[in-house]
């Protein structure tokens, strides 16, 4: 029984997961944590942490040296400049890092607005896209910019430590904003305004095409058989989607330290207010997407300041907390701090932790709405698929719950991300669509919790408060 590897290259840790390719049973796993730097709106980490983390993950299953293929997914956006042999030049910066704020005002402006990018690239510039990330770095680090041969994404680069030089895919392309998922290629006129040749970025595969071989190198630092396949690899998100196999019309909401709702489209997706990302999937459809920047780790760190153990939330709140310790980026406010209406002398501290769940799973919810309004299609009695960390938590679980409306699908198996990049190292191996390996293994499996009335009032507070901060979260105080 040949087995495969799927690993997940994500903020807080490489996390593989080694299965049978023909049923997909989780026989490994193994994870190791990444440091991520900065302040002040810089995050960071060196993608050296990431091969080391890799390695230590594939170790850790014990299984590496029997592996038949494998493909890494990886968090969306992040910027890698590299030299010719492919040695990172700086730290990379990551989809959290909000930087590049200013950068990416002045590129919306310079092509023509928002809706000009919506239609044209698919998204709207916002910190997060990777060509403000390079636009950021060329006005900061010139030299660095200059001496880059190469500039690709967290999984393109780790492809290349595996291949020998990066490759990336149409899912993970389309979060750059200089690769267009309408047309489906990278737009050089935009590379030539943002200087960047277009030599210098990978190849783009498609769903069903490997990136290439494990190489002496590849075998070497991760110690793995040399010359087995390797798969396309994904932005993260797309992997979770791949796996899920979920059809349009079925919301999926992830809960990491990003939060992401999504859907799957059979149509390119336009949105000119930029809360919805028309990015492409890793099946050959798109995957309109809406993220913020504040999710576990935000209200992780609320409990963990109230003095409370993150489950120990109130049945109901008056209070209002806006959760955005790191910027935000749903609502679009990059400056933005954690912000608290609504105390009184007799609040206890367990409903400010309710109050945080509440912001963070309601921004996510608004960009859910915001979704099904440009005609997506989504089937109101289709359940709500609940992944990533916090599907774990039994406060999350009720909240986004209680906001939705929705019942809510858990799946019992866990990693999604690296599940999807194991069906699509199983698809290198048999030749078969990584879509029929996913639907086979079927990961979307899982406990349902039936619906209950929206909490109306809930998101009513919360509709006012985010309108009525909004100056104030444009100005940041401190
Ligand atoms: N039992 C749990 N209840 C709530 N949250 C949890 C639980 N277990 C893990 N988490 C949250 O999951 C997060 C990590 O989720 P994950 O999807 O792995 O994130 P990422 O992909 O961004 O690294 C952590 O920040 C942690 O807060
Ligand atoms: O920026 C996005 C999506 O557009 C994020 O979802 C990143 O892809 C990071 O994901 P996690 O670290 O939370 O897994």
């Amino acid at each position: 029984m040949p087995l495969v590897a799927g690993a997940d290259c994500s903020t807080q840790a490489t996390k593989v997961v080694v299965v049978d390719a023909d049923g997909g049973h989780i026989v490994a796993r193994g994870d190791a944590p990444h440091e991520v730097t900065g302040t002040d709106g810089a995050r960071e980490t060196d993608p050296g942490v990431w091969r080391e983390a890799l390695g230590h993950a594939l170790r850790a299953t014990g299984r590496a040296g029997e592996l038949a293929a494998i493909a890494v997914g990886g968090q969306q956006h992040g910027l890698v400049v590299h030299d010719a042999d492919g040695e990172p030049l700086r730290p990379a910066l990551l989809w959290n890092d909000t930087r590049s704020a200013p950068q990416a005002e002045r590129l919306t402006v310079a092509l023509g607005g928002a809706r000009a990018w919506a239609e044209r690239v698919g998204v709207v510039p916002v910190a997060s896209i990777t060509a403000t990330k390079w636009a950021w770095l060329r006005e900061h680090e010139p030299a660095r910019a200059a001496a880059a041969s190469g500039v690709c994404l967290p999984h393109d680069w780790l492809n290349g430590q595996l291949v020998g030089s990066p490759t990336t895919d149409r899912g993970d392309a389309s979060g750059t904003g200089w690769w267009s998922s309408h047309s489906e290629s990278y737009d050089e006129e935009l590379l030539e305004r943002l200087e960047l040749d277009v030599a210098a970025l990978p190849p783009v595969h498609g769903p069903a095409d490997p990136a290439g071989e494990v190489d002496h190198r590849g075998a070497e630092r991760f110690g793995l058989p040399r010359g087995i396949p390797v798969g396309a690899g994904t932005g993260d998100n797309m992997a979770a989607a791949l796996a899920l196999g979920v059809a349009p019309g079925t919301p999926v909401m992830s809960l990491g330290t990003s939060g992401t709702v999504y859907a799957v489209s059979e149509q390119p997706v336009v949105d000119p207010s930029g809360t919805v990302a028309g990015f492409a999937d890793a099946t050959g459809r798109w995957l309109p997407l809406a993220c913020t920047l504040n999710c576990t780790l935000a209200v992780d760190r609320i409990a963990a300041l109230l003095g409370l153990e993150r489950d120990a939330i109130a049945d109901r709140t008056d209070v209002t907390l806006l959760p955005y310790l790191d910027g935000e980026r749903t609502p679009n406010h990059p400056g933005a701090t954690g912000t608290l209406v609504g105390l009184r002398h007799d609040t206890p501290p367990e409903a400010v932790l309710r109050a945080a769940y509440e912001g963070a799973a309601g921004a996510l919810l608004a960009g859910l709405d915001e979704l099904d309004a440009l005609g997506s299609g989504l089937d109101p009695s289709a359940p709500l698929i609940l992944v990533g960390g916090g599907a774990r938590g039994e406060a999350w679980r009720s909240i986004v719950r209680a906001l939705s409306g929705r019942a809510l699908r858990v799946p019992s198996t866990e990693e999604h991300v690296a599940l999807g990049a194991a069906a699509q190292a199983a698809a290198a191996l048999t030749g078969r669509e990584p879509v029929d390996v996913a639907r086979d293994w079927d990961h979307a499996a899982g406990d349902e919790l039936p619906a209950v009335p929206r909490d109306e009032e809930a998101l009513a507070r919360l509709r006012s408060v985010v309108s009525k901060a909004a100056p104030l979260l444009e100005e940041p105080f401190g």
